[in-house]
């Protein structure tokens, strides 16, 4: 099974943001992905990054002028190293209470992107805090940078986010699952990296939707069920409206009508809904999004939405 733990659920809307925020947040993940584990399933786990990396790249602009500062990808960089830290060392530590003898490893990962992307050209992806519409259109005129409103939740700076084509470590990883190491691994989407025809790598200035990324990551490592956990319990159709419904367990035809209906936010809810439908469309068992502390639960049918391929496998769960 691939998890996938959301940076907005990891530094939620309304916190400061702090480290000891950050840390409280994984290890309630943590508690539920170490109880899957517990009850017998076989977990790679990845992570998102948005509001940390915006944060980082506020905190290097405003930086001193004798440091020169870094560009996106080595940004992402870094927060997989935070994130992937934070996780590595939460698993780790209930691990130990749980007596579950296990290693916990964060892997950098780069992730191949094409350099021809047209996101290059559309940035789509938000990234840090929430801001109010002055100050985003105050930002978009005096700096040459592109602000979208979150579904509700304010303005947001956003990025280039071309498709994920390829993890590199892919082969690394899969030996460490294979020895029965728990990996932490394309956190933030994976360091967005270009190829070239002598298979050189170098970064690019992007953040890859880690929603996309896991799913590829969960077929590369051939995981059965993918689960996405974010901050809220269940996708909905009429979002944010008094007609507002939770969706449950659905086929992919289901959802792919709902999502053809224009349901689910672009940068947010939007690539969730497309990994997961194209998780089980290219023959995965099962895929899950619901929020970050229900993630026994959902493994169990009782909450957060589904998707499965066929009406005969939704009722296996319902
Ligand atoms: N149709 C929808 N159903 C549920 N949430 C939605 C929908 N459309 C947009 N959203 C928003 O998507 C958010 C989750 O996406 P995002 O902030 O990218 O999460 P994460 O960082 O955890 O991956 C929710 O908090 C909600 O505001
Ligand atoms: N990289 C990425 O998609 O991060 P979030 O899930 O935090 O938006």
């Amino acid at each position: 099974m691939a998890v996938a733990l959301g940076g907005n659920a990891i530094l939620q809307a309304g916190q400061e943001g702090t480290a000891d925020e950050q840390l409280a947040n994984v290890k309630n993940a943590c508690e539920q992905i170490a109880k899957l584990i517990d009850s017998g399933y076989e977990v790679v786990v990845s992570h998102g990054n948005g509001p940390q990396v915006g944060s980082l790249l506020i905190q290097h602009e405003a930086g001193s002028d004798e440091v020169p500062p870094m560009p996106l990808e080595i940004c992402g960089a870094q927060t997989q190293g935070q994130i992937g830290y934070m996780v590595q060392q939460s698993l780790g530590n209930v691990f130990r209470e749980l007596d579950i003898n296990k290693n916990v490893l964060t892997t950098v990962t780069q992730v191949v992107v094409n350099e021809d992307d047209e996101a290059f050209a559309n940035p789509t992806k938000p990234v840090g805090p929430f801001y109010s519409e002055e100050e985003a259109k105050k930002a978009m005129e005096e700096k040459d940078e592109n602000w979208i409103e979150d579904s509700g939740r304010g303005w947001r700076k956003v990025v280039a986010s071309p498709v994920p084509q390829k993890i590199v470590e892919t082969e690394s990883i899969k030996e460490l699952i294979a020895n029965d190491n728990v990996v932490v691994a394309s956190g933030g989407g994976g360091i967005p990296v270009v190829e070239d025809e002598n298979e050189q790598l170098s970064g690019v200035e992007a953040v890859i939707d880690k929603d996309l990324a896991t799913r590829k990551l969960a077929e590369e490592v051939d995981a059965d069920i993918l689960m996405i956990l974010t901050d809220v319990p269940n996708v909905a159709i009429n979002f944010g409206t008094p007609q507002q419904e939770n969706l449950g367990i659905l086929t992919i035809a289901e959802m792919e009508e709902y999502q053809a209906e224009g349901h689910f936010g672009t940068g947010s809810m939007g690539p969730k809904v497309q990994a997961v439908v194209d998780f089980v469309k290219n023959g995965g068992e099962r895929a899950i999004i619901t929020s970050l502390d229900q993630a026994l639960e959902a493994i169990e049918g009782k909450t957060g939405t589904q998707i499965c391929a066929d009406k005969d496998a939704v009722n296996q769960i319902a």
